[in-house]
């Protein structure tokens, strides 16, 4: 971890990742393919990047079963515990719909309907997380959403991590197949004749799947395309090094493009957090990953003052800021870009991953400055609602028709002016 005295400005936007000119035709073609092919290129792909061999997708009662024998019943708890407090987060996110009137009898409102149905992607490998379960299927069936399918690429004995399943069961999900990548993707906006397509598709995965999320955007929604997680630590001279540095390396172990930075006026607290940060990598179970972003990507700014220190964490607008400092309600009001603030000692980063409440799907790479996390929002769509009574017409149609002709729309002034030829009084 470097140590910079903090000069000119400090940003986390990088470049995002549009992958190679090769692995964009080759997540063309699985679409193609897909398109044209169905189950059948679903099943190809499957054999090809998963190295397995599936007669159908769909996973099984008997999966599920198999999978609550290989969880800790205490783990079972834990979930359920966690998508409780999750629930009752995303309850104050409903958006109801609402209507408002003139004098002229004009109503208007807007109508708000849950989407149809939506597609969340699990990615496979180690970084399987039953918390992202959670944190996309809650705010979902919050948002009154019908179906929710579960898409995610099979592991080697051709089923899906224990943990993702009792996840999604404990939620009440029904669907949930075993395809990954590229294919998957164009399942889920496509459909084949195992997959009925879906208006909206959520959830991280690899370059393939970030790139052939951007493919079918317009056929369907999707949610974002998230970045490496990121850290920024705001603190004073209260605050425990070794709280810091074990804070900071819970974001470096997600990847070895991680983002993890300390803002601080101390010097001291500075020498101190790096001594740590040492000496805790060592023990870390994912340590290559995490020394790899911390090398990379780790740094200590340290400001002349704590006012310069709010202004360095504002530029960067990270998705994860902790604010450690004596009094760090105070500090809140001057924090304008973050996707999610943790105040005080207690606050620690995973905290908001896993039990909190709050979503862990959050704006990376600078994107705070304008976009936010995870909400009930994004599983919900408005309509506005215009009913003009006759006295209304009467009142505003020359005005409107006037307004069209200005545009040169002519066909627009004489449908408002149409309605003369009723001979309303
Ligand atoms: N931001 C987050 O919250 C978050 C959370 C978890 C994981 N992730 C990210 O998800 C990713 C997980 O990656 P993963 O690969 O383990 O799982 P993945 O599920 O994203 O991708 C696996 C699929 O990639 C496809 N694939 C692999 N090689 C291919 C090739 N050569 N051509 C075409 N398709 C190919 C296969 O279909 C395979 O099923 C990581 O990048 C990780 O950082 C992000
Ligand atoms: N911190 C990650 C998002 O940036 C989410 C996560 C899942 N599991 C653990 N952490
Ligand atoms: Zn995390």
């Amino acid at each position: 971890m470097k140590i910079e005295r903090v000069q000119g400005t400090v940003s986390l936007r990088r470049t995002i990742e549009s992958g190679t000119e090769e692995q964009r035709q080759a997540v063309k073609r699985i679409i193609d393919d897909v398109r044209n092919n169905g189950d059948g290129a679903l099943k190809k792909y499957t054999e090809m990047f998963d190295g397995i061999s599936l007669d159908t997708f769909a996973v099984t009662q008997e999966e599920i079963e198999e999978a609550y024998w290989l969880v800790d019943e205490n783990m079972v708890h834990i979930i359920r515990e966690a998508a409780q407090n999750i629930r009752e987060y995303h309850e104050r996110q409903r958006m109801t719909s609402w209507f408002m009137t003139r004098d002229d009898g004009t109503i208007l409102g807007q109508k708000v309907t849950p989407l149809d149905a939506v597609g969340l992607y699990v990615p496979g490998g180690t970084a399987a997380y039953p918390s992202s379960v959670l944190m996309n299927v809650i705010p979902a069936q919050v948002a009154g959403v019908k179906r929710i399918v579960i898409v995610s690429p099979p592991n080697e004995r051709g089923t899906l991590p224990a943990a993702v399943l009792v996840a999604a069961c404990e939620l009440g999900v029904q669907e949930i197949y075993k395809v990954g990548g590229a294919q998957a993707i164009a399942a889920l906006a496509y459909g084949t004749e195992t997959i009925e397509p879906v208006d909206k598709i959520f959830g991280p995965g690899n370059i393939y799947v970030a790139l052939a999320k951007r493919e079918v955007f317009g056929q369907v929604d999707i949610d974002m395309i998230a970045g490496p997680s990121e850290i920024v630590v705001l603190a004073d001279e209260t605050a425990k090094p070794n709280e810091i540095a074990a804070d900071l390396l819970s974001q470096a172990e997600h990847d070895e493009r991680a983002v993890s930075i300390l803002v601080t006026p101390s010097l001291q607290l500075a020498l101190k957090v790096e001594e740590e940060v040492e000496k805790q990598l060592a023990t870390l179970p994912r340590k290559e990953i995490a020394q790899k972003a911390m090398n990379e990507y780790g740094v200590i700014y340290v400001t002349d003052t704590m006012k310069q220190a709010i202004d360095v964490v504002n530029e960067l607008a990270p998705e994860h800021l902790e604010v450690m400092t004596a009094e760090p309600f105070e500090i809140l009001s001057d924090i304008r870009h973050a996707g999610a603030i943790f105040l005080g000692p207690y606050s620690s980063e995973p905290v908001g991953d896993y039990f909190a409440g709050t979503n862990h799907v959050l704006p990376t790479n600078g994107t705070a400055r304008f976009s936010s996390g995870l909400t009930v929002e994004a599983f919900m769509k408005k309509s506005s609602i215009i009913f003009y009574s006759q006295q209304a017409w009467q009142q505003h149609a020359a005005k409107i028709a006037a307004f069209a002709r200005l545009e040169g729309l002519e066909a627009h002034a004489r449908a408002v002016e149409e309605r003369l030829k009723r001979g309303d009084k």
